[in-house]
């Protein structure tokens, strides 16, 4: 039905009109109240009276909060001048005649005379109705209080440039059209935020308890980034006043990456949060005296080995080591380490002045041992060296004025002995200088006695203990209770102790050295993080996952990813559960699925759990994809790489013909994406971009993708190229094939060298439309 056609169509352009008119207004206010404000702060600078600046600072202060406050509140209603709200619900609250409409947008907006709401913020209580609620018998939780009613309209709006486009009231029939048309698009540059178009069971993820820890398996485009973005967005707005956006942080996989998801959070009206990785967090935390070898490598190494089952004997050592060093087990051993550092780090001596014992051995290390028990050892030394000052300083006045006393009766005696002779005179005054030499001396030793004291404790650098732990597969036994397996742990020992002496680490060390600064020094500064969501969590180890649960030390953690695309299982966990038995307490956190996937359409979607299904994980959970259709996905194969690459060249210019935006060419490896680069470049035609871990900012256009560095990411068409490489049937090629396919909004082809795609060879037309380059595809 034509927009104009609608019965409510006059009404809901006059309300549109008025919406718009009162945001002007209400930026125009906004704009006196700052011209005020920085008027208020002019004239207490003038004021600043330097014997009762009080009252001025205050002023200056206030002024200045209120400033901030209008800036924000500027910029959100100026973002929403051209789509005020995207929706509208009708409440009628339980025992109430009145029913509210309410229009929901990405921020609220009050009618100052009487406080109406015109713009309900999509993340206020009452908006749940709208994503959760189906017309009829409804409730929502407000303050802790179940608020009953009735939802008796659910309307959507399409508003171009503050004009109305379209209406469209939702039923129980009819389909989400909405989300129909909003996965329809084209890939822009960067991914966008969905508050329009939340779908229930993503909008439970998104309101869940946030004291809780929440894990979220998602299948491959369930929205998995978009939704960790927007609970970040809705908790900011429901604890305004107790969390400041910076104290929120957020890990992604690389920069590429932030760079990817930088949009959202400002659309979704909020700054400041810290967006970072893994890596760029722990080098905060231990500074980069030590840089890192880059975690690209191993991994290459198993994809050109072709399986995470390591077929090499070096093969099965790295991947041991690595996974070693992710698991709690490497965790207990540190645990033992420090607990021995722990009982040797006090001196064997008591501390003494003047044949005094202000405090003994077995004290200063009871007191390391138990009442400082919960702090790192040397900010423990810290707190006994104020002990041991405060002791001293106590006894310090009784010490002197017993010696003053000792000499002074020295002295009488001296003085009431014999004659006045000449030889007395010079021993009384011998007898005062030793005197006053003795009391100078030992008032200076308070000084330094303490220091002394404080020095016999070890002083010893991070990366040196670490390298102590980690120095042959002997001590680390030792502090596993003999529970490592010699060739092993000697090879673990070997290769990291070679890395430390060249003053490297890699990623996984990461984990270990922060939680071994954690445990025997501390942080310098109080790390202001409340609550972290991590995006990709499928990648980390179990150790790391703790690590950071530990130095932050919050229960606000929301992770979120995917075990089917777990490529880095290897060094990462292998089910959800791990992380409830051994970080987290399993009956106070939650737990949610995903398995509805809205990237892609149905065809490509069929094909690529085709593919997963090769896993024989009963684990896995297969993606449900949205009702969209597209074409179904080609598959080529090729006698040659050059008629290979022409061909791809071709289709290339034809996909870009077709008006899509961006376009990727997955290959297995970097190299291999080299390879269709160079002739790619040769033929001028095509401007292609190759995608590297290192980038950090991400464009659309025509890319060339490493499967790996796929993930997370997503394009209007998919390219996967194999030349010389091959996926085969084994857990990593399936992941990284799976996680290829996945990267498709509309179209996927495959273009391989013959017999180099043994992993499709089963999959029949009715899932994939194959051809050789003997008997082409027409293109059109
Ligand atoms: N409710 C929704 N409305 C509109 N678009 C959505 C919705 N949910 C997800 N999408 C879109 O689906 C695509 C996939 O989302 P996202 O990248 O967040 O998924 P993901 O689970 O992180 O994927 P992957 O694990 O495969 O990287 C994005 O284009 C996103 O905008």
């Amino acid at each position: 039905m034509p927009v104009k056609g609608h019965p409510d169509y006059k009404q809901e352009v006059e309300r549109l009109e008025h919406t718009k008119e009162y945001i002007e207004k209400t930026l125009d206010a906004t704009e006196e109240y700052r011209k005020l404000y920085k008027e208020n702060i002019k004239d207490a600078m003038i004021n600043l009276d330097y014997l009762d600046s009080s009252q001025s600072y205050i002023s200056v202060l206030i002024n200045t909060k209120f400033i901030e406050m209008a800036d924000r509140n500027f910029e959100s209603l100026s973002r929403s001048r051209k789509k005020p709200y995207f929706s509208r619900i009708d409440f009628k609250e339980k025992g109430s005649n009145k029913t509210d409409k309410l229009y929901i947008g990405k921020t609220s907006l009050f009618r100052a005379e009487d406080s109406v709401p015109l713009i309900v913020d999509w993340r206020a209580p009452i908006a749940n109705v709208y994503y959760e609620g189906r017309l009829g018998e409804t409730t929502y939780e407000a303050e802790g209080v179940t608020q009953e009613g009735e939802l008796l309209l659910k309307r959507q709006y399409t508003i171009e440039e503050g004009e109305l486009k379209d209406i469209l009231d939702v039923d129980i029939t009819t389909n989400d059209a909405f989300l129909q048309a909003s996965l329809e698009a084209n890939a822009e540059e960067k991914l966008k935020d969905i508050a329009s178009t939340i779908q229930a069971e993503q909008n439970r993820v998104i309101r869940a308890d946030m004291g809780k820890p929440l894990i979220v398996q998602g299948v491959a485009g369930s929205g998995k980034t978009t939704i960790a973005l927007h609970r970040i967005a809705y908790f900011i707005y429901t604890y305004e006043k107790t969390f400041h956006p910076e104290s929120f942080m957020i890990m992604a996989p690389n920069k590429l990456f932030i760079n990817y998801i930088s949009e959202v959070l400002p659309e979704l009206g909020v700054e400041k949060v810290k967006q970072t990785t893994f890596i760029d967090f722990m080098v905060e935390l231990l500074g980069n005296k030590y840089k890192m070898v880059s975690s690209e490598n191993k991994l290459m190494e198993f994809i050109r080995a072709g399986t995470h089952e390591a077929s090499t004997k070096e093969q099965n050592l790295v991947k041991w080591a690595t996974a070693f060093k992710g698991s709690m087990d490497f965790k207990a051993i540190i645990d033992n380490y420090v607990k021995t550092l722990e009982l040797n780090f006090t001196p064997k001596e008591d501390f003494i002045i003047e044949n005094l014992v202000i405090m003994t051995a077995d004290s200063i290390n009871s007191m390391f041992i138990e009442e400082l028990g919960y702090l790192p050892l040397y900010k423990r030394v810290n707190e006994i060296k104020k002990t041991l000052t405060y002791k001293f300083k106590q006894v310090k006045k009784g010490i002197l004025e017993n010696t003053e006393e000792r000499f002074d009766r020295e002295l009488e005696r001296l003085r009431n002995t014999g004659e006045a002779t000449e030889e007395r005179r010079l021993k009384i005054v011998d007898l005062i200088n030793k005197r006053d030499d003795k009391l100078k001396a030992l008032k200076n030793q308070t000084k330094t006695l303490v220091k002394k004291y404080i020095a016999k404790f070890p002083k010893v650098d991070l990366f040196d203990y670490y390298s102590e732990l980690m120095s042959n597969g002997e001590v680390l036994n030792k502090y596993s209770n003999d529970q490592l397996p010699q060739v092993e742990s000697d090879y673990l020992c070997q290769k990291t102790k070679e890395l430390l002496l060249s003053k490297k680490v890699e990623l996984e060390d990461y984990a270990a050295l922060v939680y071994l600064k954690h445990k025997i020094f501390g942080f310098e500064k109080k790390i202001d993080i409340n609550s972290i969501v991590i995006d990709e969590a499928q990648d980390f180890s179990v150790f790391q996952i703790y690590t950071l649960k530990t130095v932050l030390n919050t229960n606000m953690f929301t992770l979120l990813g995917d075990i089917s695309q777990g490529i880095h299982s290897y060094r990462g966990i292998q089910n959800w559960e791990q992380l409830l038995e051994h970080v987290f307490d399993a009956k106070r956190s939650n737990y949610m699925t995903l398995v509805q996937s809205y990237r892609t359409t149905i065809e490509v979607m069929q094909l690529a759990n085709e593919i997963i299904r090769k896993l024989n994980n009963p684990q896995i959970v297969l993606a449900k994809p949205v009702i969209r259709h597209g074409e179904k996905p080609e598959a080529r194969s090729f006698k040659d790489e050059n008629s290979l690459l022409n061909e791809l060249e071709e289709k290339i210019l034809f996909i870009q013909r077709e008006s899509f935006k961006s376009i990727a060419v997955i290959c297995k490896t970097k190299e291999e994406c080299l390879r269709v680069k160079k002739r790619l470049d040769e033929g001028k035609k095509i401007n292609a971009k190759l995608l590297d871990e290192k980038e950090e900012i991400y464009e659309a256009g025509v890319v060339l993708v490493p499967s790996h560095l796929a993930k997370g990411l997503e394009f209007d068409v998919v390219l996967i190229t194999n030349l010389k490489e091959q996926y085969r049937d084994n857990e990593l090629d399936i992941k990284l094939l799976y996680v290829a396919m996945t990267r498709a909004l509309h179209r996927l082809y495959i273009y391989h060298i013959e017999n180099k795609m043994p992993l499709m060879d089963n999959i029949g037309e009715e899932l994939l439309k194959k051809s050789t380059d003997f008997q082409k595809l027409k293109t059109s």
